[in-house]
């Protein structure tokens, strides 16, 4: 079963990811089919002996950047190819999607999402794949219109990321008797390509809190949220 499969059957799927060493994160780690194996590093003085001995833990499946140029060395195309690709299928079908990076400060979120300097993520390849298929879909009567918002949550409050005006005001969270809870303000903006999202995402980058930590010299203080809206609607005999 694959990955997204089994989320739309449970709404939910964990992989994880190992980072290359010389990253912030350093120590020991073995991955092997759906298994992480953690080994603390040992030279850690007054660290107790119960908690260095090896740990393993269950993913649905384990992207092993540990080693570039290995065999089993997951890139961004091999992550955005087993995640990516079945989330726009179901995308196109009409069901929410939802890809949610968690882990400590310099654990990998933003380059697995958006990318580094030469490797875009999960997020700048799945909005081009979305593109070209709008163009590829055959069906003519259908239109498609895709719009993007981009937001941030810092010490509670909600940011928006695209606003035109600049502004750094914080937006309420209401909720909707019909739709459940949304930000209120929110700008949406209309994107004709993926080279279009990408200038926004570098635009609200910009706006992001980010401060150095001691894991991370670029590290974004907040919880970023970037939606992507597609609307397919039959053509009307008039368009
Ligand atoms: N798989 C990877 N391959 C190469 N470099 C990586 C990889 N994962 C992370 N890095 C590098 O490690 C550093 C920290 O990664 P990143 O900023 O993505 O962490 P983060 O989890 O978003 O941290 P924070 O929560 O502090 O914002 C960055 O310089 C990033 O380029």
């Amino acid at each position: 079963m694959s990955l997204v499969h089994r989320a739309l059957a449970s709404r939910r799927a964990a992989p994880t990811r190992v980072m290359p060493p010389g990253s912030a994160l350093t120590a020991a780690l073995t991955s092997q089919a759906a298994h992480i194996a953690f080994q603390p590093p040992t030279q850690t003085g007054g660290i107790r002996s119960s908690r260095r001995s090896q740990k393993t833990f269950a993913f649905d499946h384990c992207f092993d950047s540990s080693e570039p140029g290995s065999a089993r060395f997951a890139s961004q195309e091999i992550v955005f190819s087993s995640l990516g690709k079945d989330i726009l299928d179901n995308a196109f079908e009409g069901y929410n999607a939802c890809i949610f990076a968690y882990g400590q400060t310099g654990s990998g979120k933003s380059y697995t999402m958006m990318g580094g300097h030469d490797s875009r993520g999960l997020i700048p390849r799945l909005c081009d794949t979305l593109f070209d298929r709008v163009a590829d879909r055959s069906d003519p009567g259908l239109t498609h219109k895709v719009e993007v918002s981009y937001m941030e949550i810092y010490n509670e409050k909600v940011h928006d990321l695209l606003d035109p005006r600049g502004g750094k005001q914080s937006l309420k969270v209401r909720e909707h008797n019909l739709l459940g809870p949304y930000v209120d303000g929110l700008s949406v903006l209309a994107v004709s390509s993926g080279q279009d999202i990408e200038r926004l995402i570098v635009e609200g980058n910009k706006s992001r809190t980010v401060a150095a930590t001691n894991m991370n010299s670029e590290s974004s203080r907040s919880h970023a949220v970037f939606t992507v809206i597609v609307t397919q609607a039959p053509q009307r005999s008039s368009d």
